[in-house]
């Protein structure tokens, strides 16, 4: 392969600054589930919880990730993989910003999320597994998109016709089916405070 001279900058001000003028930990809080399951519905209520405490946060979802950045992969394994690739990488620049970054996708690789995870700093990685029956999310069907699955319309549907591999230990369990919303946002903000706050 060609070599690439390229020698990174050591920047005056750092992460260390950053965190601290921005008086927070950087992480990200990344929500991993069955479409359907309740990613978006909870990750803009913490950002909502955790605006009104004085964080600075910013979502990634799909809505601002597959129609611009990502535009054009598909879900394919392999665009799914670059798909979480390219998240990561950006998640990770914002940690470097000093961000609660709230990533909301499927990501239904377990070697895609343990990329992500490798990526950053220990400590800096939450796995939020929004689980969910199958049933239940197809029951819900919030877009239609089962329907369509099922129909053969859409096809490498997750669930479907293409794997979920649920976390095995994620830092926080949710059961959207067995929870209402009101306790399963009561406790991502509980679990996620104390992480993010500094002691002065
Ligand atoms: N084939 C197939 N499988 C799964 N999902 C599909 C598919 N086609 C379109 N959609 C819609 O795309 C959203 C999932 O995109 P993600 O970027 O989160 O997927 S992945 O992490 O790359 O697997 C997902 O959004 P959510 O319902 O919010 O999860 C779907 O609305
Ligand atoms: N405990 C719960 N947590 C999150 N969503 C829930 C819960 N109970 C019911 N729901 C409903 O489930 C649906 C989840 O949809 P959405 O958040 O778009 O899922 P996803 O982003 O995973 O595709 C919403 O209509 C939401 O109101």
């Amino acid at each position: 392969m060609e070599k690439l001279n390229i020698i990174p900058h050591d920047h005056k001000v750092n992460k260390e600054d950053r965190q601290r003028h921005k008086k927070q930990k950087p992480v990200v809080i990344w929500f991993t589930g069955l479409s359907g399951s309740g990613k978006s519905t909870l990750a803009n209520m913490l950002e909502q919880g955790l605006y009104e405490y004085g964080f600075h946060t910013y979502i990634l979802d799909g809505d601002n990730v597959r129609m611009g950045l990502n535009k054009g992969l598909t879900f394919s394994e392999e665009d799914r993989k670059e798909n979480i690739r390219r998240i990561s990488e950006v998640a990770k620049l914002m940690v470097d910003a000093g961000l609660v970054v709230i990533t909301a996708f499927i990501s239904p690789f377990k070697k895609d999320r343990a990329m992500a995870r490798e990526l950053l700093e220990e400590g800096e990685f939450i796995e939020v597994f929004v689980d969910c029956p199958l049933e239940v999310c197809e029951q819900r069907d919030v877009k239609g998109l089962y329907r369509k699955a099922r129909a053969g319309e859409i096809t490498k549907f997750t669930g479907i016709d293409s794997p979920f591999e649920a976390p095995e230990n994620p830092e926080i369990h949710i059961k959207t089916a067995e929870q209402s919303l009101e306790s399963s946002i009561n406790q991502l903000i509980d679990l996620v405070l104390p992480i993010i706050q500094i002691k002065n």
